[in-house]
């Protein structure tokens, strides 16, 4: 079956890593899309922002911490069987942050090692791309699921050396 996307939508996720004692700020998700599962934080663009503005902004609203630095590491394009609309989400990565990370309406906050990262609870298509995202490599992914949102049906995942505005849609591997 084609990969039809109509449309796509914009969103920002965040990682915070404590490199130097190998760990992962993951959150707990309480409600909404992706609930029960762990995550970055992140979230869709308000109005007049940009990806970078709404990466800092949703980190601060889910768990209560600001980014001292910011990189964008890479973007991956979410798209499900059946629905023409696919979702691309900008992914960042910080080291540093000031703050303590606080339980909000939304996540539960908590510290992982590299080594036990809850990939059973995440995301399937986080155990592809984070072995990447940890050693710093920038990555463009693409990642096709069922309908029930539960299988990762076609992947696609490169490493690039710049890491685009957006994502161009005319270039995609999986179509
Ligand atoms: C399909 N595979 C996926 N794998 C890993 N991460 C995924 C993802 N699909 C979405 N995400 C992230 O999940 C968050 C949803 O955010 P979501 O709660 O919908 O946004 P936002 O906070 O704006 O919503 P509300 O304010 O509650 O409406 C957001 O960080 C987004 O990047």
């Amino acid at each position: 079956m084609p990969i039809i996307i109509e449309k796509k939508k914009l969103f920002t996720l965040v990682l915070t890593l404590d490199e130097k004692n190998r760990k992962i700020l993951l959150g707990m998700k309480k409600r909404g899309f992706g609930l029960n599962k762990w995550n970055g934080f992140g979230g869709k663009l308000e109005p007049g922002e940009t990806i970078v503005q709404a990466a800092y902004r949703e980190l601060e609203e889910e768990a209560m911490i600001q980014a001292v630095d910011m990189d964008k590491i890479g973007i991956n394009l979410f798209t499900f069987e059946n629905d023409p609309v696919a979702l691309e989400v900008h992914v960042f990565r910080s080291t540093e942050y000031k703050g303590t990370p606080t339980e909000t309406e939304e996540m539960r906050p908590e510290w992982f090692s590299y080594d036990n990262i809850p990939f059973d609870t995440m995301w399937p298509d986080d155990r592809i791309w984070f072995p990447l995202f940890l050693k710093g490599q920038q990555f463009l992914g693409e990642f096709h699921f069922s309908e029930d949102q539960k299988r990762v049906l076609e992947q696609d995942l490169r490493e690039v050396s710049h890491v685009p505005e957006e994502y161009d849609l005319t270039q995609r591997k999986l179509a």
